[in-house]
């Protein structure tokens, strides 16, 4: 028997998407056997502080690369949208899963049919923020951090009106009942991966046994998704947001680019063939930042 060893953050959420990647190991692979191992993260332990201010995507992984060049794991299993934009060569993304529901929704307290405008709207992440202010123009936002269930909890203690979260993971963690609205992608543009799982090994070691779990179609919106994010330089505090359907041989990319300097932002749309992910994004990303600067 082969063993797989997955590094995994220890919340729900963490070991359910490990446990994704697992089974479809597992159901195609008799001669393996997967284990999970997880561990705290950084970004798990400081709660207290929003993320652009202690450092960014990268405290999601740290512990979990560590893991994996120390060779206590053979892979790591991430939402891909927490992935920084460049990863370290020795430690490449081997597969990137089926994307599940990529839209970011409303979510009321426990009980609660109406929001209450008195209070303010749950919401960390700057680009939420940025697209939650057209949606709801007299309605404040506040931070909150900690993982799914940290901040279902906060909200229903009554300190938040409603939460913004990512379908994908209340659809993960069978918490759909709670959605009290869907943002289309047009009016809410999700963040680059959202909704897709990705898988991250050691470079030489190939990882055959995940070509069944592999996406094509998740591989060519990730491609074009952080190929936009990165050329904007949309490190972690920056609120880009990028999404890309694809159909066929196609891919329709969007994108909002925000202009830190002058608080502007354009949103935007691209359209090309599946493959030419890499370079739409850059290309998208250009025309944003030359009419945002335009405008000046
Ligand atoms: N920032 C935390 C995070 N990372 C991935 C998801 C959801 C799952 C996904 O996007 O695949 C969430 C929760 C949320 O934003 O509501």
């Amino acid at each position: 028997m082969r063993k797989i060893i997955i590094g995994s953050r220890e919340s729900k959420l963490a070991v359910v998407q490990s446990e994704m990647v697992k089974k479809a190991i597992e159901d195609s692979h008799e001669d393996i056997e997967v284990e999970i191992y997880t561990m705290k993260t950084t970004g798990d332990k400081i709660l207290d502080r929003t993320l652009d201010k202690i450092g960014g995507k990268g405290l999601f992984v740290k512990e979990l690369d560590k893991a994996l060049l120390d060779r206590k794991t053979d892979i790591s299993v991430h939402s891909l949208k927490d992935m920084p934009m460049e990863v370290p060569k020795e430690l490449p993304l081997l597969a990137f899963s089926k994307r599940e529901d990529p839209r970011d929704v409303l979510v009321l307290p426990q009980g609660v049919h109406t929001l209450d405008k008195t209070k303010p709207i749950g919401c960390s992440s700057l680009r939420r923020i940025l697209q939650l202010k057209e949606l709801y123009p007299d309605m404040e936002c506040k931070s909150v951090r900690g993982n799914v269930q940290t901040r279902l909890k906060k909200l229903d203690s009554g300190e938040y009106s409603a939460l913004i979260l990512a379908a994908a993971g209340l659809k993960r963690l069978g918490l759909e009942a709670r959605i009290s609205r869907y943002f289309q992608p047009e009016e809410m543009i999700p963040a680059a991966g959202q909704g897709i799982l990705a898988v991250q090994g050691r470079a030489g070691e190939p990882g055959d046994y995940l070509k069944e779990f592999s996406d094509l179609e998740g591989f060519y919106a990730a491609v074009a998704e952080r190929a936009f994010v990165r050329h904007l330089d949309g490190g972690c505090s920056s609120p880009v947001a990028a999404h890309a359907v694809v159909r066929e041989k196609e891919i329709v990319l969007r994108g909002l680019y925000y202009d830190e300097e002058t608080g502007k932002y354009e949103k935007g749309m691209i359209t090309g063939p599946a493959e030419e992910g890499e370079t739409l994004g850059i290309s998208l990303a250009q025309k944003l930042r030359d009419t945002c600067k335009n405008q000046e």
